[in-house]
């Protein structure tokens, strides 16, 4: 796996002064664990779709329609730096393994994404939806699985999430909308992943084992629907609760048959790249697993400044983590652990073993 890289645009910062106008009023959500986030929904959208804001009133189509434009824009700009990065030609891509929540039209923003980036018309795509917050999780695994059957093919994974798509105000008596709007940011990441590096590549991390488990009887939890209003999303203030209820076994799981931990004894030997999807499932994982303040750090610092990107978040957090291990140099852990959450509930795991060049400065 080479190349993680990542971008989000900005067209107003949430955490931006609170502004009124003489028709409308803004709630400054201030979410622990959260500093700033981006998101495309600025005023001027605002003031041309004010209905918006309410999501009882019939605005998917607009929704749509804006979406569809801006997604595959914000999923270029992230995929062209992983390419420029990589340093081969697009046309050199086979695959394009896509993620988004935000859709909701065909062809998805993967086409207009490959032809954005000028892919070669036999480019094989794939496109995930609403998979949420696992969904770049899911496309790394499955980028896995392409790169190690098709000799020479080179995956490029791509998840770009907007919250225009599920953007509305406060409702009474839906505590968890407001938890929703006061977790999520927009952003875009990508990865070029493939199998034995030819002279010119640079791997970072090398996939050495991935799953996909699903917590029983918790379908309920973590909920998304497109409606006429948007995309109605649910998040039970359980789910920090049902992940640490099950999150060592998921690890225990993904290590144990590899030999490098046993028993969850060496939890701080590795590098670790959660989902943040909230500051209290960091908090749990930390406590549960006895983990140093450090560990989770790469974690918490993509939360602060950027928020729930739902499925880019894992790509923004590996991202920073092989800008902290260059920094680290050789005392860096050579095991890690990739984990993102997602509907279901889905925990995808995958064990990362580093490459012995990421340590550059990059
Ligand atoms: C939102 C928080 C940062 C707030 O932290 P705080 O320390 O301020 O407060 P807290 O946790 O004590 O919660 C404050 C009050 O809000 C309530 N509360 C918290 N979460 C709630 C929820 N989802 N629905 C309804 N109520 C909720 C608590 O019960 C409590 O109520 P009272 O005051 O009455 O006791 C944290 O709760 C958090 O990180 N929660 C996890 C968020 C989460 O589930 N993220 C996953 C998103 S889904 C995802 O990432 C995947 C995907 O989308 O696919």
């Amino acid at each position: 796996m080479s190349t993680p890289t990542t971008t989000s645009v900005s067209l107003r910062a949430s955490t931006s002064p609170t502004s009124s106008t003489s028709s409308r009023e803004f709630v400054i959500i201030r979410t622990p664990g959260i500093e700033k986030r981006f998101m495309h929904v600025s005023e001027e959208i605002l003031d041309a779709h004010p209905d918006l804001i309410d999501r009882t009133l019939p605005t998917l189509d607009a929704r749509i329609d804006m979406a569809s434009a801006a997604v595959p824009k914000l999923a270029a700009s992230a995929a062209w730096k992983a390419i420029v990065e990589w340093g081969r030609p697009a046309t050199d891509i086979t695959h394009l393994v896509f993620s988004t929540y935000s859709g909701g039209r065909a062809p998805s923003a993967d086409l207009r994404l490959a032809s954005l980036l000028g892919l070669r018309p036999t480019v094989c795509r794939t496109v995930l939806n609403l998979n949420g917050c696992s969904g770049g999780g899911r496309a790394l695994q499955i980028a896995k699985e392409l790169a190690e059957n098709n000799r020479g093919a080179r995956v490029l994974v791509a998840c770009s999430e907007l919250t225009l798509i599920a953007f509305y105000g406060p409702q009474d008596g839906c505590l968890d909308t407001i938890v929703g709007q006061g977790l999520f940011g927009d952003g875009a990441g990508a990865i070029v992943v493939g199998a034995d590096p030819v002279e010119d590549e640079r791997p970072l991390f090398e996939m050495a084992f991935t799953t996909q488990t699903t917590i029983p009887e918790t379908e309920d939890a973590i909920t998304m629907q497109l409606r006429k209003g948007g995309l109605d999303f649910h998040i039970s203030s359980q789910v920090p609760r049902l992940l640490a209820e099950n999150i060592e076994r998921v690890l225990i799981d993904a290590f144990e048959p590899l030999g490098i931990v046993a028993n969850g004894a060496a939890w701080n030997d590795l590098f670790w790249a959660i989902h943040p999807g909230g500051r209290s499932i960091l908090d749990n994982i930390e406590e549960l697993l006895g983990l140093d303040a450090e560990k989770l750090g790469a974690s918490r610092q993509v939360l602060r400044d950027f928020g729930n990107m739902s499925g880019a978040t894992v790509i923004f957090v590996l991202d920073e983590l092989r800008r902290r291990r260059a920094k680290e140099g050789e005392t860096a852990a050579e095991w890690g652990v990739v984990m993102a959450f997602g509907p279901g509930i889905t925990i995808e795991t995958m064990v990362l073993h580093a490459a012995t060049n990421n340590l550059k400065e990059n």
